[in-house]
């Protein structure tokens, strides 16, 4: 027994199969179906999930349905009738945006209306936290024996739900001494998540009085931006100038995320990116996409703050949000310090798009 699997470790395989193209079992009050990635699907997966019966469909959030002109009689999602002669490749395209503009017509989409799209929403939720894109087939089964025959991974939906929004807890692993040009008294802190998530990491400049305000900054990942000196976003300066000012203050604190692309990994940004080139502004691409605005948790911030000790800081942002989600979970912001630099000609209009959209400070 002790050897099993636990739930919390059914999930983390379950993502791995998700993103291998391996169906998984959700099974709900009464109901269970297997749910399968579309961006990842084969023809072999697709016709060995058909030969199990009938009721596939296609499930998308209300943003991919909105673009592709799907009705989301579900509210937040649509479920989308997959038609028997239709292949790996329309549901690929129904998936991915890429080809949306040259190829716009790929309806009429009839909808699902009747009966639950609990275990659709779960498992839209399952494949997003597995960084592919929100659009998952879902085929109804009559009774949960497929799971076992072929040993898929079987997981329980209302569970999953669950796990899915609860606030991830994570461990320190190791900190270490880390001198760096904006800061020489630096220390890395590594943190891992319980449930086998991405780790994150908290820089942390001198040696800052737990008892007073700490100069802090939340920052996400950005590869291009951090790494690349891409010109498109203004994460790399935003990055040098708060580490500059905490070594300028002798003391601070800067939580670097593992939340890339706001939440939706690389790959995903990556496809933002591609549909900026064809015109789309930042949250138009991630709907099209069929993400929210913003995917990230920023509880996990907050949580790693108080688990370092802190209560009160002086935050580095121009995100309001960033500040309301610090004040609700236990943290005290007594001052926002702008942090406006690496403003650019090619960033100058994604800049514009934060304030108009995302409410971001001028
Ligand atoms: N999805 C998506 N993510 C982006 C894009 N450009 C930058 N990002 C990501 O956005 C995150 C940075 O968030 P921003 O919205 O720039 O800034 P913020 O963290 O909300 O606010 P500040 O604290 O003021 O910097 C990083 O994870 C980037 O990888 C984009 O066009 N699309
Ligand atoms: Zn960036």
């Amino acid at each position: 027994m002790a050897l099993g699997l636990t739930p919390v470790e059914k999930i983390n395989r379950a993502r791995a199969d998700m993103r291998l193209g391996v169906p998984v079992m959700l099974q709900g009050a009464g109901a269970q179906a297997l749910v399968l990635a579309a961006e990842v699907v084969t023809p072999a997966r697709l016709e060995g999930l058909r030969a199990l019966g009938p009721g596939l469909v296609l499930a998308l959030t209300r943003h991919r349905a909105e673009t592709l002109k799907a009705r989301a009689y579900d509210g937040d999602l649509a479920r989308v009738i997959v038609p028997d002669d239709m292949g790996c490749d329309w549901l690929r395209a129904l998936a991915d945006p890429a080809d949306d503009l040259r190829h716009p017509m790929k309806g009429p989409l009839m909808s699902m209306r009747d009966g639950q799209a609990d275990l659709h929403r779960v498992a839209l939720g399952l494949v997003k936290s597995a960084q592919l894109l929100p659009a998952v087939l879902v085929l109804p089964l009559a009774d949960a024996d497929a799971a076992g025959a072929f040993g898929l991974t079987a997981l329980d939906a209302q569970h999953l739900s669950h796990e899915l929004q609860r606030e991830t807890v994570l461990s320190p692993v190791i900190s270490a001494r880390l001198p760096m040009a904006a800061a020489q008294a630096g220390r890395v802190h590594i943190f891992r998540p319980r449930d086998g998530g991405v780790e994150h990491y908290a820089i942390e400049i001198g040696q800052p009085d737990r008892t007073q305000p700490v100069l802090a900054r939340l920052h996400s990942a950005c590869f291009t931006g951090d790494v690349l000196g891409s010109l498109k976003c203004d994460c790399g300066p935003q990055l040098q100038a708060a580490l500059a000012q905490m070594g300028q203050e002798g003391a601070g604190v800067l939580l670097y995320l593992n939340q890339e692309g706001r939440g939706i990994g690389l790959a995903n940004k990556m496809r933002a990116y591609s549909l900026q080139d064809q015109g789309f502004d930042t949250v138009e691409a991630n709907h099209r996409l069929g993400f929210e605005d913003d995917e990230r948790d920023f509880r996990i911030g907050a949580g790693l703050l108080r688990t370092m000790g802190f209560g009160q800081v002086r935050l580095l942002t121009n995100n309001p949000r960033k500040v309301d989600m610090l004040n609700t979970h236990g943290l005290s912001v007594v001052e926002r310090v702008a942090l406006r630099v690496g403003e650019t000609e090619e960033n100058r209009a994604y800049l514009a798009t934060k304030a108009a959209k995302s409410g971001h400070f001028l």
